[in-house]
C-alpha cells in the first residue's frame, strides 16, 4: 500500500484528526532555529502527538531546516522521531550525518530532501540513496528555510526516473491533493505521497491549519489507487 504522508501538524488535536483520516506518516516542525518560524510545535506538544502515533503504528517525522547539526542532533534525541527528514536549504545530510545517526539515534532513520529541478536531480538521489533511508522528491525552495512547502508539482518523469533506479523508498511531495494524487501513483508507482499545501488553510498571519475532510480525501484516494494497481 503507498503510504500516505501528512504535513505540517501544529498540536495534539489536528495529529489525532489526521491519523484518524488514514495518515500513515505524519510531519511536523519542530521549534529550531533559522528561518521563518512559522507553525514550529514545543517539544511537549510533540511529545504527546509522538506517543498517540507510535500506540496507533503511525511512523512519526521531524523535518529539520536548519544549517546546525548539533543542533539537529539535539532535537533528535530529545523527540525521537522515526524518521528526521533534512530540507533546510543549506544542509544536506551526508554519510558522516547517516552513520552518526544509525549511530546516535538508532531509533530513527533519515530522509533527505531531493529538489527537483531538472534533470540533475537524478544524479542527486543515486548518491542520496547510498546513504540515506527514505528520499523524498520535492519542488522548490520556501523563502529562507528549505526544500519544499511550495505546493507546486514538477516534472513527474524525473521522479519516475528516480523510482525506478534507486533501491531505497521514495516520498513524492509537492503540490499534492485529492486533485492530482492518483495520477501521481499511477504514473510514478513511489513508495509514499505527501501533502501539504493541498490538505491545509493558510490564514493571512501565516497560521496553518489541516483541512481533515482534505486530509481524508487524500489518503482514501491515494489507499484505493494503490489498491487498484496492486501496490504493495
Ligand atoms: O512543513 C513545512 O512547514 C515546510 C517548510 C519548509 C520546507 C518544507 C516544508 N515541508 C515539506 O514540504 C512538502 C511539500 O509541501 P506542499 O504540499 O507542496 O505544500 C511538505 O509536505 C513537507 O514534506
Amino acid at each position: 500500500m503507498v503510504k500516505t504522508q501528512i504535513y505540517s501538524i501544529v498540536n495534539y488535536n489536528e495529529a489525532v484528526q489526521v491519523m484518524d483520516a488514514g495518515a500513515d506518516h505524519i510531519g511536523l516542525v519542530p521549534m529550531q532555529t533559522g528561518g521563518i518560524p512559522a507553525h514550529r510545535v514545543p517539544y511537549d506538544v510533540i511529545d504527546k502527538i509522538y506517543a498517540e502515533a507510535k500506540r496507533r503504528g503511525v511512523k512519526t517525522i521531524s523535518i529539520m531546516l536548519n544549517k546546525d547539526v548539533e543542533e539537529m542532533f539535539f532535537i533528535i534525541k530529545r523527540l525521537n522521531p522515526d524518521i528526521v527528514h533534512i530540507a533546510g536549504m543549506d544542509y544536506t545530510a551526508d554519510q558522516a550525518f547517516a552513520d552518526r545517526l544509525h549511530k546516535e539515534c538508532p531509533g530513527t532513520e533519515l530522509m533527505q530532501a531531493v529538489l527537483v529541478d531538472g534533470p540533475g536531480a537524478l544524479e542527486r538521489a543515486k548518491e542520496y540513496a547510498k546513504y540515506c533511508d527514505y528520499l523524498l522528491t520535492d519542488t522548490g525552495l520556501a523563502v529562507d528555510t528549505g526544500i519544499g512547502a511550495s505546493g507546486k508539482t514538477h516534472d513527474w518523469n524525473i521522479d519516475r526516473e528516480i523510482v525506478e533506479t534507486v533501491s531505497i523508498p521514495v516520498i513524492i511531495a509537492g503540490g499534492l491533493g485529492p486533485d492530482n494524487v492518483e495520477e501521481c501513483i499511477e504514473k510514478i508507482r513511489p513508495y509514499g505521497v505527501d501533502s501539504l499545501s493541498k490538505t491545509s488553510t493558510k490564514f493571512r498571519d501565516g497560521v496553518i491549519e489541516k483541512d481533515i475532510p482534505k486530509v481524508k480525501e487524500f489518503c482514501e484516494k491515494a489507499h484505493a489507487m494503490s489498491e487498484k494497481l496492486n501496490l504493495s
